[in-house]
């Protein structure tokens, strides 16, 4: 997919939200767009996904199926969770599983019967993330995918990009706050008051430090999202949040053996 020359204002006396964008997507890749608030990110993708149309310039040869997460879930319609997938699924002639399927990956599972306006932020936004991946996308653009997540379902984000990727499909994906670390492979994109540039190298702020080393932390399950608010607060970069599932704890010594490991 490419931008030839994008221009786009939201009214005719409006100024530039976008200026001569131009730059492309290719099949497999993971683009990171970064900017600060009110840059243009979220005006750049929904030009990308086809909710905003150029007031100048052309999008060429966007993929056939394209999954948009907007930066806010609408959540404002009168289905439940479980009511409103299957819609979709229906209307995207996705197989009659993918809703389920979502749902199950995503944790919803106890959410279905709930009217959409009765779910919190981060369960609607799991469901906005769930309809767009109903029928696999040639092109997945996610608006701050983060945002509102609970810190078990951000990490879920790089692997659906990841799967996406190896399927030949491109991800546009934005993130004010540099949660990138889990997307290595990405190219980024910088927005700036309305111009975009391609990098050519890793902005710094996505860049491990040559100074920095890996502290994994163990917290109860219900603690997580406490857990990564405050390390955030405390000035640490949290790269991710993992089930431990056979992680050796202390060994239990040998019957009769006595125990000479630190107590
Ligand atoms: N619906 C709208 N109507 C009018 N102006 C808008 C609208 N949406 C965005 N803008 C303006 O366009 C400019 C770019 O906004 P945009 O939302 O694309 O930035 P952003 O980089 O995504 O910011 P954020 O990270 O805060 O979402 C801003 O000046 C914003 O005020």
């Amino acid at each position: 997919m490419r931008f030839d020359g994008v221009w786009f204002r939201y009214a005719r006396r409006a100024p530039w939200a976008l200026r001569e964008a131009a730059a492309s997507v290719e099949p497999g890749q993971t683009v990171v767009v970064l900017g600060p608030n009110g840059a243009g990110k979220s005006t750049l993708l929904q030009l990308a996904a086809g909710v905003l149309r150029p007031v100048r310039g052309t999008i060429r040869d966007r993929p056939r199926t394209v999954g948009w997460v907007p930066e806010r879930f609408p959540a404002d319609q009168p289905f439940t969770a479980l009511g409103y997938l299957r819609a979709m699924a229906e209307l995207r002639r996705a197989p009659a599983s993918a809703a389920d399927d979502w749902i199950d990956r995503l944790g919803l599972t106890e959410h279905t019967g709930t009217p959409l306006p009765a779910l919190s932020k981060g369960t609607a936004q799991k469901v906005g993330l769930a309809q767009a991946l109903l029928t696999p996308p040639g092109l997945l653009v996610l608006d701050e995918p983060w945002e509102g997540l609970d810190a078990r379902a951000r990490t879920l984000i790089p692997d659906i990009v990841a799967e996406i990727t190896a399927t030949g499909g491109a991800v546009l994906v934005s993130d004010h706050r540099g949660e990138i670390a889990g997307l290595p492979e990405a190219t980024h994109w910088s927005v700036a008051a309305g111009a975009l540039r391609v990098e050519t190298t890793v902005p710094a702020a996505a860049r491990p430090d040559a100074d920095e080393v890996v502290v994994e932390i163990a917290v109860p399950r219900t603690a997580a999202d406490d857990a990564v608010v405050r390390l955030r607060e405390s000035g640490h970069r949290v790269l991710g949040v993992r089930e431990i599932k056979d992680f050796a704890v202390r060994p239990e010594p040998p019957a009769g053996a006595r125990w000479e490991g630190p107590r």
